[in-house]
């Protein structure tokens, strides 16, 4: 049975893009002390104009390098290098034709944790809706079919052949049924099988109506003559855009025949990697041409009624995200495990050997229950931060890809969501095992607040690590700038000085500290509790004569709940504001394709 994916009747051949005097520079580089550049803006694209039709399926051909991937790019509205012209979609600032573009980039990028089936169903739930809606269903499944995957639904992404990735890249794109496709050589690394099924798929979306744009390298003449129309590229100019027929055609007016059962593409090419003559001539050959469609009045009641993207709602998109995380995070649940007894478990007994029996009514065990307070916190605390440290490296193109797609807020708090589990393991592991060696006043109940604070301040602590890794995920220089912002919140904790010691400038330092709040919260929690300290008789030092002398000497308020709930609750919204704008920043500087 013939699926029928698209279907929307072919409509009149009309103009849809229309491409003037567009120019793509690459960016300047300038050093951060000198204002002039150090390495001045070279041209990528060089005054490209055109045109192109309804139902037109179009190949892009050309030498390496000749700027047909800008030009892709620059087609869909998502070139970030600086550029002059314009390209329009219907009339209309392509930028603002939303959802009527999709671009397939040239390299894949996807969560390779994830089966096949189930990354289709996160793009199908984020991308057209719910999975249970019969049209949606009807969708997903068509598209299995008709890119051959129905064998691999179950095969985890990552064990994809590149062809296969190729495939599943261009039916995750075709789930919102675009009326603009572009394609960055989706024929590369597949057989000829395969590319010369990729390649009926798309011109069949040509047929009705929507127009597939495709940069091909090195297609063989069966693929090549499929394509309705060429785009020859050179030096970053349009030489040629026109039908096979018009293509050859004009090569012959300026002298060129390709010979009997050549390949016409590589012709082409060839003629224009050789030769500056040839170039000229077909640019001049073009101008002609071009003119006549791009400057043809707009015609902006022609504006199609494309499929406008929808976005789930904001809730949805964190259940869905949170949802795809917690499938791919199953598959490693082995190594987490292990991970977790190597961290906490021979953590805490560390700690139980190295603090047995102490007890903070003595005046020796003041320093050493100070110790052990500010051990069990740090533990949890540079745990759950450094863990979340490097939860964007590898996410990150990831999460530029799929820009769009689901909102950067949405993301950043699934990924702060998705740490809940390992902030609440974890503070029980350690607080169970390492208690037991140290004297706890109402054993069960203070180790019971001791757990719920530290997975309180967890919270804080994970935020913290996100939102530093947002913020300098691109530079790769995370692991240098950690340790240094840590340093000014570790002092703040109160563990290491007095804090009502400190310079009044200083002092604010301590209100972004999740140190500081979980060492005053714990430190109250304990030594509220002891009600005397022994001072021996031959003591020469001064005594402490109670828990709340400890307290006071180490600076700690006396509406700590309410402060420190306060304080946790602050510096989880600050860490992730600054996390959230690290993220934009990303999403603005675009996908690399
Ligand atoms: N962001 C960028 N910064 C600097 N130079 C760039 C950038 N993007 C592209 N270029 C340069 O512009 C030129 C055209 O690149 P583009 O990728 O568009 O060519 P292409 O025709 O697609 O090449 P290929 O067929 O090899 O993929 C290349 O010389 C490339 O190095």
């Amino acid at each position: 049975m013939e699926l029928n994916l698209y279907d929307k009747e072919p409509v009149e051949n009309d103009v849809v893009i229309r491409i003037k005097g567009l120019k793509v520079w690459t960016p300047e580089e300038k050093s951060w002390w000198r204002r002039k550049p150090t390495k001045s803006r070279s041209v990528i694209l060089n005054n490209v104009s055109g045109s192109i039709r309804q139902g037109e399926f179009a190949a892009i051909i050309g030498p390496s390098g000749a700027g047909k991937t800008t030009f892709l790019v620059s087609l869909a509205g998502k070139c970030t290098l600086p550029s002059e012209g314009s390209v329009t979609l219907w009339a209309r600032n392509v930028k603002a034709c939303e959802g009527a573009v999709e671009i397939v980039p040239q390299h894949e990028t996807f969560m390779d944790g994830l089966s096949v089936m189930e990354h289709l169903v996160f793009m199908t739930e984020m991308k057209i809706g719910s999975c249970k809606d019969l049209r949606n269903k009807a969708r997903l499944y068509g598209l299995v079919e008709e890119f051959k995957l129905k064998a691999h639904v179950n095969t985890p992404v990552g064990g994809l052949s590149g062809g296969e990735r190729r495939l599943l890249s261009l039916a995750t794109t075709l789930l919102s049924d675009p009326q603009i496709l572009i394609c960055d050589e989706p024929t590369t690394g597949l057989d000829s099988y395969n590319a010369l099924l990729v390649v009926a798929v798309l011109k069949k979306l040509a047929t009705t109506g929507r127009i597939v744009i495709c940069s091909v390298h090195q297609p063989s003449c069966d693929l090549f003559k499929e394509f309705s129309s060429v785009l020859l590229m050179a030096e970053g100019r349009l030489l040629f855009h026109g039908t096979q027929d018009e293509c050859s055609n004009a090569f012959e007016s300026i002298g060129l025949r390709c010979p009997l059962n050549y390949n016409p593409a590589e012709f082409y090419i060839r003629a224009v990697s050789n030769s500056n003559t040839n170039v000229e001539k077909l640019v001049e050959l073009s101008q002609n041409r071009l003119s006549v469609d791009v400057d043809n009045p707009s015609r902006p009641d022609l504006v199609h009624n494309y499929n406008r993207p929808i976005q789930r709602n904001w809730f949805k998109q964190v259940y869905l995200l949170l949802w795809r995380l917690s499938l791919s995070l199953k598959r490693e649940i082995k190594n987490q495990l292990i991970q977790l007894v190597i961290s906490v478990v021979a953590t805490s007994l560390v700690l139980c050997v190295a603090y047995g029996g102490a007890s903070g009514t003595t005046q020796l065990g003041v320093q050493a229950m100070r110790g052990f307070l500010w051990l069990i916190t740090s533990e949890v605390s540079f745990g759950v931060s450094y863990s979340a440290l490097y939860a964007f490296e590898y996410e990150i193109s990831l999460f530029k890809r799929e820009a769009g797609v689901y909102k950067c807020s949405a993301y950043f708090v699934s990924r702060l969501l998705s740490f809940v589990p390992r902030c609440i393991i974890w503070p029980i592991t350690l607080v169970s095992i390492s208690t037991l060696a140290v004297d706890l006043p109402n054993y069960i109940l203070t180790a019971t607040e001791f757990t719920v604070l530290l997975i309180l301040s967890s919270i804080p602590a994970v935020a913290y690590g996100l939102g530093m890794a947002a913020l300098f995920t691109s530079t790769g220089i995370i692991g240098d700038v950690m340790p240094c912002v840590d340093l000014p919140l570790l002092l703040m904790s109160g563990a290491f000085l007095r804090l009502s010691s400190l310079p009044p400038w200083i002092y604010p330092v301590k209100y972004i500290s999740h140190f500081y709040y979980a060492m005053d919260s714990i430190s109250n929690i304990y030594w509220r509790q002891i009600d005397f300290i022994d001072c021996p008789s031959n003591e020469t030092s001064t005594c402490i004569k109670d828990g709340a002398g400890v307290l006071l000497e180490n600076g700690y308020v006396n509406d700590f709940i309410f402060q420190d709930s306060i304080g946790f609750v602050f510096i989880t919204m600050f860490w992730c504001l600054l996390g959230y704008l690290g993220l934009k920043r990303e999403e603005k500087k675009g996908y690399a394709y």
